[in-house]
């Protein structure tokens, strides 16, 4: 294929290019741009960007080409900021000592312990609220994932001082990291405006509470049965080794980060969509009321809500969590005919390949049925990418699942949730996809009501 120069994505204004449309509604740019090529290119000041809008070709550079395309770029580069060079930030290089020391802590037959404590979360922070109130139910979804981290990745009482560093400065963390990745000039970043200076203190608070948590565990010996424990005590086939201190740090800053705010984001999608669709959320209670019965959900019922599965993965697929991913070419390569030097920001937005009409039909309808066995297809299935795709495909997949499963089925259980706010719900980028606003108003099911 001869090579040519990726197109320029329309609108791009001098001086600022497009980082002015993105700071607005990246979502909305970059679902525009699938027209535009399967490689277009992004302006944002004097930088180039190449985002990637076919499915096929992202999953090859996830699976095949994950050295070339390493991780790094906008989104990354700024998510290294606060979360440090952790699995999720790491180059290749780290990344195939890091993540054989922590797949231990996430395999199959430790999830089961975990899933009681995930019940009980979901319980006390739903079996809190009162009837006839209305809440912001983003924030609640968050404080049920904030504590399931306390429960179950660090659990010593710096852990939990960590995780409510994590839940209260991720509001302010967050939508400012992303910015950062459509404004990446480090000076204007570092003008002691205000909000620069909030954001300098929130992140040093978080650190302090992090680097306190691993001075507690080197000092106690690990063994407090949670994940952080596994991490600490896993140690390498070849040499023997374990992480350092410093590795320990960015992996807890890395999963406290990934595993609160990604499944407050799918849980938080998820009842916005319930809300809006009577058919689904009968469907939904009727399997609750069926499976649970009024008790409390356990490991066991995971298998006997597929329908609760079907609605999240549907949510997923629709609001991804993690909506815009990026990387950095490690050597000069050519995708569909397109130079990419070496060194360059590749981008692809989960959000807009998921919203393909070649891969979805109707894209944008909420349809949890086309998760049935019987009518998924190989093209769905591949073209998703909610949790990733190849070696960096997300080692929490399965605990933020069945947290996110038993979230749901235990607010099933108890409640009706009715939107209190006339406003269109938007996606808003605040490095996670967030609801702009979650307002709902809380009415109690009865037993008759399912
Ligand atoms: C259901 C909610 C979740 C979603 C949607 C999600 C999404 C993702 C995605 C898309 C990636 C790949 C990023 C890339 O390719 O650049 C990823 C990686 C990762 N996730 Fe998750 N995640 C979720 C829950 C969790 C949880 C609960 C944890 C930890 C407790 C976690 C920890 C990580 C880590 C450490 C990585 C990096 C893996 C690697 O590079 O080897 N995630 N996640």
């Amino acid at each position: 294929m001869p090579l040519s120069p990726p197109v320029i994505a329309p609108g791009a204004l001098p001086l600022v290019g497009h980082a002015g449309r993105l700071l607005r509604d990246p979502m909305e740019f970059f679902t525009a741009q699938r027209g535009v090529g399967p490689v277009v290119g992004i302006r944002l000041g004097p930088h180039t960007a190449y985002l990637v809008t076919d499915p096929e070709l992202v999953r090859s550079m996830l699976v095949g080409g994950y050295r070339d395309f390493d991780k790094g770029g906008l989104f990354f580069d700024a998510v290294r900021s606060l979360a440090g060079n952790g699995l999720a930030t790491c180059s290749a290089g780290d990344h195939a000592r890091q993540r054989p020391l922590m797949q231990p802590a996430f395999q199959p037959s430790v999830l089961p312990r975990y899933t009681a404590v995930m019940s009980a979360c979901a319980e006390e922070v739903s079996g809190a609220w009162q009837a006839g109130s209305t809440l912001a139910l983003d924030q609640e979804m968050r404080r049920i994932t904030a504590l399931v981290a306390t429960r179950t990745l660090v659990t010593s009482k710096e852990g939990a001082q960590a995780a409510a560093e994590v839940e209260r400065g991720l509001p302010l963390l967050l939508p400012a990291l992303h910015r950062r990745v459509f404004i990446p000039v480090p000076w204007v970043h570092q003008v002691p405006t205000p909000g620069n200076r909030r954001f300098e203190r929130t992140r040093a608070r978080l650190r302090e509470a992090v680097d306190q948590v691993v001075t507690q565990y080197r000092r106690s010996g690990a063994g407090h049965g949670d994940l952080l424990s596994l991490i600490m005590e896993a140690r390498s086939e070849e040499d023997g080794s374990g992480l350092s201190d410093v590795e320990i740090r960015d992996q807890i800053m890395s999963v406290l980060l990934a595993g609160i705010e990604t499944t407050a984001s799918l849980l938080s999608w998820a009842l916005h969509l319930v809300s809006r669709h009577p058919g689904v959320r009968r469907r939904l209670e009727t399997e609750v009321k069926t499976v649970l019965g009024g008790r409390t959900a356990d490991h066991q019922d995971l298998v006997r809500l597929p329908y609760c599965r079907y609605v999240l993965t549907e949510t997923m697929r629709l609001y991804p969590p993690a909506a815009l991913l990026s990387r950095a070419t490690t050597t000069d390569v050519e995708l569909a005919g397109t130079p990419i030097p070496a060194g360059s920001d590749v981008l692809f937005c989960v959000y807009a390949l998921h919203r393909d009409p070649q891969v979805f039909a109707e894209p944008g309808r909420f349809d949890p049925d086309r998760w049935l066995p019987e009518r998924v297809t190989p093209v769905q299935r591949k073209g998703l990418f909610s949790l990733g795709a190849g070696r960096r495909k997300c080692i929490g997949d399965s605990f933020g699942l069945i947290e996110a499963t038993i979230a749901l089925a235990t607010i099933t259980a108890r409640w009706h949730l009715r939107p209190a706010d006339r406003r269109p719900v938007r996606p808003v980028m605040r490095t996670t996809l967030m609801p702009s606003s979650l307002r709902m108003t809380l009415e109690p099911r009865t037993a008759g009501s399912g």
